[in-house]
């Protein structure tokens, strides 16, 4: 039988070679086709080296209200440099590297104005929620070895925050802190409703449950764009005390049904016809996650659905996002990593789903999709 692995190492130890090879670099550096391949090549390296410093660029934006003070703009950086509060050099070392990332743009002599990007995280409260959110995983990933060899034993700030990731661990105390997150949550909600609406209809569903829904952003969404659904919200008490009265106060109460509980431990709740379960998956680790799909499949009768919608892994074009950042920040969390949809759909055929696809959706970064059958 032909040994696949070993022909595939084998040449890919070679090409290894032949890549780190400078004589193989040099040459492909002059010739015409091969130019371009290796110029971009350069610059993925590039990035790849400066990723962090680029993501700070973006934080000091954020956390320094320059997006706000570009939207008054043109604007001359001596004026920039008065309301962020520090000199007019500084001011223009970070005009300059937003300009170099989009963020930022010169319009004229001394007139800056947002960049194209900077007009994208401008308008998007929840994006840029996400990026002051981000100082906890940069803190712990200060030391990436360090973390990595804890094997998550010791809580972490982003532990800390997601409680019941923490608790999970035995790295905090699960208490009432479930604001905090799920505000976050559903500032950034839209993103990922958006990618689902757009791939799913809901025509022939009567009967939504969305577990762990959090404050109720991704039912409200697509209870607005499918007015005959009945909603079900299932979270942990505390947060869906809060999510069914802002889903009520949305929808009239009438059409909101909510649900306390553990979803490890407690019966998913029986009479719906689809429940989904938008990026909770990829917080737990295998067997919590495999138990959690059979704890639901043993809720839902012949036919009825399951649908999971998150980043997911090995998404072609779109990978760094899966297992390179998500991989990161979820070790760092303490619980869970991000699955491709093979993956996915493998324990779901385990928690005895009679058919499980994925589905395509236009922004994988926000989110893919996999629909199951019971
Ligand atoms: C990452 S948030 C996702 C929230 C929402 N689905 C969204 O996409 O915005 C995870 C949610 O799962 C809930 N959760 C975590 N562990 C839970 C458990 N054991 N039982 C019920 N809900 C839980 C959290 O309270 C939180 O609302």
């Amino acid at each position: 039988m032909i040994d696949w692995t070993a022909i595939r190492t084998g040449w890919i130890a070679r090409r290894n070679r032949v890549f780190a090879s400078p004589r193989f670099q040099h040459w492909a550096a002059r010739l015409p086709l091969i130019r371009r391949i290796a110029r971009s090549r350069a610059d993925g390296a590039f990035d790849l080296l400066a990723g962090f410093a680029y993501s700070q660029v973006l934080r000091a934006f954020v956390e320094g209200g320059l997006f706000d003070i570009l939207e008054d703009g043109p604007i001359g950086a001596a004026e920039v440099a008065a309301r962020m509060e520090m000199s007019e050099d500084g001011a223009l070392t970070l005009l300059r590297a937003g300009r170099a990332l989009m963020l930022s743009e010169e319009a004229g002599p001394d007139r800056w104005m947002l960049g194209e990007q900077g007009a994208v995280f401008a308008a998007n409260a929840g994006v840029q929620a996400m990026v002051r959110h981000h100082r906890l995983l940069y803190a712990d990933l200060e030391d990436p070895i360090a973390l990595l060899r804890r094997d998550r034993r010791e809580p972490t700030a982003l532990s800390r925050f997601w409680t019941y990731a923490g608790a999970l661990h035995g790295a905090g105390e699960r208490g009432a802190q479930t604001s905090e997150y799920s505000k976050l949550m559903a500032a950034s909600q839209h993103f990922v409703a958006d990618e689902v609406l757009a791939s799913v209809s809901f025509g022939k569903v009567t009967r939504l449950l969305d577990v762990g829904g959090g404050h109720g952003a991704f039912l409200k969404a697509v209870g607005s764009a499918w007015p005959h659904l009945q909603l079900g919200l299932f979270d942990l008490p505390e947060v869906v005390e809060t999510g069914g009265a802002v889903l009520a106060g949305a929808l009239g109460a009438e059409r909101v049904t909510t649900h306390p509980g553990n979803f490890f431990k407690d019966s998913i709740p029986e009479g719906y016809d689809m429940v989904s379960l938008v990026r909770i998956l990829h917080d737990h680790d295998d067997a919590p996650a495999q138990g959690l799909l059979d704890n639901i499949r043993a809720s839902l009768a012949p036919g009825a659905r399951l649908l999971i919608a998150e980043p997911m892994a090995r998404i072609s074009g779109t990978e760094p996002m899966g297992e390179a950042f998500f991989g990161l920040y979820l070790w760092a969390m303490g619980s869970g990593r991000p699955r491709s949809p093979a993956e996915i759909i493998a324990m779901l055929k385990k928690a005895g789903f009679s058919s499980a696809r994925s589905i395509a959706t236009a922004q994988p970064v926000n989110a893919s999709v996999v629909i199951a059958r019971a």
